[in-house]
């Protein structure tokens, strides 16, 4: 163990209300190991939604950007409220201790998902983190940029990620530690009424239009969704994102696509049709829900553009 010989500052922003209120025993855990390591650390508790982004950007707005390292601990939400917080600051570095349900980001950016191994891997690393890229996207061509850092998607998995935040069923699964199930479940539930939509997609200048397209995903990593493996070239050190568009789809054929993404073999069927780029435009005939890290934040049409090497992240993804 690195810890005690590390000169650094670390600041710890913690969603107690993550996990189903697991964050919170984790938590007690961690401080309890910091402060053994004689570790400097300061920690803040979210209060409410959207706080964990606030106050990522009041620590990057007060300390010096170099020595700062922000951890979150909590889920994936956390997480994409945490790295918009720090849009304005990519030199501060960013780590993570999971305690949610789903943890696609600690899947994709290889961190241990066990909160005390994610602690040591943090401690133990030394100042040369690697440089990852992250999404921006704008809704509706508007000026204002937010970020996403595992994915953004349009369509039926926004309409999915939408009924799983407000699954009365998610408590349930996290109560008996198979939370990542939730998304399952509120994907069977969605298959019923959702009605695709025509597509225009542009990519790099070039347009693509795609009929009845049931959903598109824009990834930076290969996971979504607690362990779907939607795009499984998608690497977030390579200056572009994976597209993924899933459309002409029987009812039937969706149960097929889900059980092939588990194992990542859903890019072989003739309906799924895989891209990659580094400035997209998608734009739909009727509007469709947008999500950003799991997190519905609008309707398109969305403007998406890679920000190659943009954070410091305490990952094992090596360039
Ligand atoms: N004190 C709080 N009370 C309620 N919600 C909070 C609080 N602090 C933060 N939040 C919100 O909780 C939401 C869910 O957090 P998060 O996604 O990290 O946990 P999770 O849903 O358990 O994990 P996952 O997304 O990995 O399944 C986030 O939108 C976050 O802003």
């Amino acid at each position: 163990m690195k810890g005690e010989t590390i000169l650094k500052k670390y600041y710890y922003i913690i969603n107690e209300a993550a996990g189903n209120g697991r964050a919170k025993q984790t938590w007690e855990k961690i401080k309890r190991l910091l402060d053994n390591y004689n570790i400097q650390y300061q920690s803040y508790f979210s209060k409410y939604p959207s706080h964990p982004e606030v106050i990522a950007k009041e620590i990057a707005q007060s300390v010096p950007g170099k020595i700062a390292a922000i951890i979150a601990v909590g889920g994936d939400g956390t997480i994409h409220e945490v790295i918009n917080g720090l849009k304005e600051y990519s030199n501060v570095k960013f780590g993570f201790i999971p305690t949610g349900s789903g943890n696609d980001f600690a899947r994709g950016f290889l961190i241990p998902r066990d909160p005390e191994k994610a602690l040591e891997f943090i401690l133990s690393f030394d100042e040369q983190l690697p440089r990852i890229d992250v999404g921006s996207y704008h809704l509706n061509h508007n000026q204002e940029k937010s970020l996403f850092i595992n994915n953004l998607g349009v369509g039926f998995d926004a309409e999915v990620s939408l009924e799983a935040n407000k699954s009365r069923i998610k408590k349930w699964l996290n109560r008996i530690g198979i939370g990542s199930l939730t998304y399952v479940a509120a994907l069977l539930e969605k298959a019923i009424t959702f009605r695709p939509s025509d597509v225009m997609l542009t990519i790099d200048d070039r347009e693509h239009h795609f009929p009845n397209v049931w959903f598109i995903t824009i990834s930076n990593q290969a996971y979504y969704g607690g362990g779907m493996k939607i795009s499984p070239s998608a690497i977030p050190i390579d200056g572009l994102l994976n597209i993924t568009v899933v459309h002409q789809l029987s009812k039937l054929k969706l149960l097929l696509v889900f059980i092939s993404v588990f194992f990542g073999k859903h890019t072989k069927l003739k309906e799924v049709r895989t891209l990659t780029g580094k400035k997209i435009t998608i734009t739909s005939k009727e509007p469709m829900k947008v999500h950003a890290d799991g997190e519905i934040v609008g309707e398109s049409p969305v403007d998406i553009e890679v920000l190659p090497s943009y954070m410091h992240i305490y990952s094992k993804i090596w360039q």
